[in-house]
């Protein structure tokens, strides 16, 4: 087994129990997930990392019910995903998950205020103004919630969609590569606020990335090669993070 435990005390966020994923059939099958296990404790950052093709976004795919294994399991907390119907699936990725993306998909017509509220709206769910308003402030967004995508810049609009992201108490936040589309240290300071929203409110994150320097705001470091976990590292510097990752060949 492949598996990464945590100490049994830690409540999981998420678990994989073994999880595959393949992809197509015969000889052009791509196992992209081996039978990968871990546990993402609640509360804690990991950082999925590995070479490119190594199975990073199929694990957070799977993870995040984005996408179902071919075989295994993926727990929710205590909600089996396997088991849920795509309807239910669906709502339980609009309920109980927040997602940050590199290119941060906002709408371009709606503002700040409208994208950051909408998965609320459309679940007809009543948005909690006072901690709409704790997160806008969290995220420094106070000022720009009137303005459109357009009229704010690459790290101002991560902003917006990491509190589009929080508005709604995810149980996990799941993030593909947020930094990938800004400056460096427009990056930094966006990895400095997913690191203070662990720490200020709990809040489980699980963030795919190519970069050592990113990876290492996290607790955990998970290294995917070839579809299985290889190692894990507990707060490594970037330095540590970037010699294993040329270890893997990456
Ligand atoms: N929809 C798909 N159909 C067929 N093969 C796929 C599909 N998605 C991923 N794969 C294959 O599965 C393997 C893992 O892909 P995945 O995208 O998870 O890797 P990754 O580590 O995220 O890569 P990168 O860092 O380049 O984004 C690769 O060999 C990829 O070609």
């Amino acid at each position: 087994m492949h598996g990464i435990e945590s100490p049994a005390a830690v409540r999981a966020a998420v678990r994989l129990d073994e999880v595959t994923k393949r992809y197509g059939r015969g000889r052009a099958a791509v196992e992209a997930l081996r039978g990968v296990s871990a546990e993402l404790p609640a509360g804690s950052f990991t950082a999925v990392m590995g070479p490119s093709g190594s199975g990073k976004s199929t694990f957070l795919h799977c993870a995040a019910g984005l996408d179902r294994p071919t075989s295994g399991r993926v727990l929710l907390e205590d909600t089996d995903l396997s088991g849920l119907r795509e309807r239910r699936l669906t709502r339980l990725r609009r309920d109980r998950i927040g997602f940050v993306f590199q290119s941060f998909n906002l709408l371009p017509s709606l503002t700040a205020r409208q994208n950051i509220v909408l998965p609320q709206r459309l679940a007809r769910r009543r948005t909690d103004r006072e901690w709409v308003r704790e997160v806008v402030e969290r995220v420094g967004l106070a000022g720009r919630l009137d303005h459109r995508p357009g009229e704010l810049s690459g790290g101002q609009q991560q902003r917006v969609a990491i509190a589009r992201a929080l508005a709604a108490k995810p149980a996990v936040v799941f993030a593909d590569e947020p930094t990938g589309a800004l400056d460096l240290s427009t990056g930094r300071d966006i990895l400095a606020l997913l690191r203070a929203a662990v720490d200020a409110w709990r809040q489980t994150l699980v963030m795919v990335t190519h970069d050592p320097a990113a990876a290492a705001y996290a607790d955990r470091v998970l290294f995917l090669a070839d579809g299985t976990i290889v190692d894990a590292m507990d707060r490594p510097g970037a330095a540590r993070i970037a010699d294993r990752m040329t270890l893997l060949g990456a």
